[in-house]
């Protein structure tokens, strides 16, 4: 099965504990509950670039400053046992909007220290790979799940990228 193609921006702004970033708690759909990168499926047509753009709008209110969006690699994520949530993960960051970040009917943003990601109430491979990319290095990930689509069977780096 083709694995769904999205895309997530993370938002970084600059505080005087050090950068934070942009997360939100999923009130809906798919990993309902958990704190996630925010952005979602590639429309027909659309670049991941532009997804993530119109997923930060739908979600949180704001529009990306155009040409401030810097890729940030790819997660391949897999499960085995679900092979329908297969999903390939463009990831940008971007640390220049317009609009104030708000609430929406899929999630509720907060703002994070980079260096205290609520991990946590994340999935569990997400501190294997989040770290890298606030760290601004463009890397292309596999993450495998276990049987239970929770716990991380396998991870690794494909290969370092450009930033
Ligand atoms: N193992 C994993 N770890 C992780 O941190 N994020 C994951 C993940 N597997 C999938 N994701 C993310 C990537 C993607 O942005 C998100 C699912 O996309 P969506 O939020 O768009 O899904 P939904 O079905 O809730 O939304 P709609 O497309 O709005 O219906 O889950």
């Amino acid at each position: 099965m083709m694995a769904a193609r999205v895309a997530l921006c993370f938002l970084l702004r600059a505080s005087a504990d050090g950068p934070e970033v942009l997360l939100g708690r999923k009130k809906r759909g798919f990993g309902l509950g958990k704190i996630v990168g925010l952005g979602g499926h590639l429309e027909e047509g659309e670049s991941a670039a532009e997804a993530a753009a119109r997923e930060l709008f739908e979600e949180a209110g704001v529009t990306l400053v155009e040409g401030a969006m810097r890729p940030a690699g790819t997660v391949d994520f897999r499960f085995p046992a679900r092979p329908e949530w297969d999903m390939e993960c463009s990831m940008f960051t971007c640390t220049r909007w317009t609009g104030e970040i708000a609430e929406s009917e899929e999630i509720e943003p907060a703002w994070y220290p980079a260096s205290a990601l609520p991990l946590t109430d994340m999935w569990q491979d997400a501190d294997h790979w989040l770290p890298v990319v606030l760290s601004g290095v463009a890397s292309d990930f596999l993450v495998v799940m276990a049987e239970d689509n929770e716990t991380v069977a396998k991870f690794s780096v494909k290969g370092a990228g450009q930033d």
